[in-house]
């Protein structure tokens, strides 16, 4: 059985679109235990279920301590060539499994290298991995996933709150692997820590819209309708990454739903990330279906939260009311949020009008 789908048939079992999920927090546990021991780093476990007990949680915590996590498991992957081509192949073929047929992959190139990365991330030594070099390994990994699970995958490179240092690199690597799986840039990190937007990111964002790449960003997951303003108004972003934190501006909410915003929303982690209340009959998703906002539903960090994207489709559809309807609507609005060519989303919509039995004059 898969980990976090749980038993019994899917609850959406038609093609699925997923556009917000981190590549280094969708790793099989199988994964990090072999090259943690083939390459000597210690890990909190030595089976799936121990490393498994200290990795993923099920009761809430904070954002910043979820992101503590990845640094449990991230230092037996990170800077080895191998495994940053295998995550990205595995995870295509993950994605297959789980009925997805295209996927926006995000990741921070230099929270995955060791070399020409200032500081050397998750305390590693120095060593000859580049940020450039792990995009270039992690879209071979993708392409290879994609000819061979028969999936369309394509990624998106982020910058982070508390590096700005970084972003310029960040934005250049768009532009450098732009047609080569990579759409967009991101913004994302610990919005608790760290609120402000850096010069350096709003720097990146304006090449990103200069040169015609997309942009989303992590706002109002944690905090104030605030960020997403400035995310809207100042970073030119296309879409906001979770964004719950909209509701409490009811002004820019309404802006946002004049506007067809795209929110691209996680429900299992936005409880265990503390960013909204674990009584799901007040989750803010509930507004934007009632709304008919433009939203999708996502994983995020499926390893860290125990769960599949079934398991983000089962909270929609036992805890939040979701019809058979809803979740086509919600893919629908998936795919043309989605940063795909203009040629390509329309190939797309049509795979899931067709797959959904809808005709695309009448998509709601
Ligand atoms: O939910 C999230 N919000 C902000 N940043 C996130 C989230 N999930 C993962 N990340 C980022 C921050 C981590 O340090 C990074 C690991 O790639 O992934």
């Amino acid at each position: 059985m898969e980990r976090g789908a749980g038993q019994g048939a899917p609850v959406f079992d038609l093609p699925k679109v997923e556009l917000h999920v981190h590549l280094d927090g969708a790793i099989k546990p199988e994964t990090i235990l072999y090259f943690g021991k083939k390459r000597g780093i210690p890990l909190p476990g030595d089976t799936v279920e121990d490393l498994l007990q200290h990795v993923s949680y099920t009761e809430p915590l904070t954002l910043t301590q979820f992101l503590e996590k990845f640094a449990l498991y991230l230092p037996a992957i990170v800077g080895d060539r191998d495994a940053v081509r295998r995550i990205a192949y595995e995870f295509v073929e993950m994605k297959a499994k789980e009925g997805v047929i295209y996927v926006e992959v995000r990741y921070s190139p230099h929270l995955l290298a060791n070399c020409k990365v200032h500081p050397v991330p998750w305390g590693q030594e120095e060593g000859d991995l580049t940020p450039d070099e792990v995009v270039h390994l992690v879209n071979q990994g993708l392409q290879d996933g994609e000819r061979h699970f028969n999936i369309k995958a394509r990624s998106i490179l982020y910058c982070m709150r508390h590096m700005p240092n970084w972003s310029l690199e960040v934005v250049e690597l768009c532009k450098k692997y732009r047609n080569n799986t990579v759409v967009a840039i991101d913004l994302a990190g610990d919005e608790l820590l760290v609120a402000e937007t850096f010069p350096e990111h709003r720097k990146a964002y304006e090449e990103a819209e200069r040169c015609g790449i997309h942009r989303t960003v992590h706002a109002g997951e944690v905090g104030a309708p605030s960020v997403i303003k400035e995310a809207v108004n100042v970073l030119k972003t296309e879409r906001i990454g979770h964004g719950y934190h909209v509701l409490e501006d009811p002004a820019l909410y309404r802006e946002l739903l004049g506007r067809k915003m795209h929110f691209e929303t996680c429900l299992l982690c936005s409880v265990l990330t503390g960013a909204c209340d674990p009584d799901f009959r007040k989750h803010p998703v509930i507004q934007f279906m009632n709304d008919k906002a433009n939203y999708s539903l996502n994983s995020d960090s499926p390893l860290i939260l125990n769960s599949t994207i079934e398991t983000d489709y089962k909270i929609a559809k036992q805890f939040l009311g979701f019809t058979e309807e809803e979740l086509k609507r919600v893919n629908i609005n998936a795919a043309k949020s989605s940063f795909l060519p203009e040629k390509e989303k329309n190939e797309l919509l049509s795979k899931l009008y067709e797959a959904y039995g809808m005709v695309p004059d009448n998509p709601s």
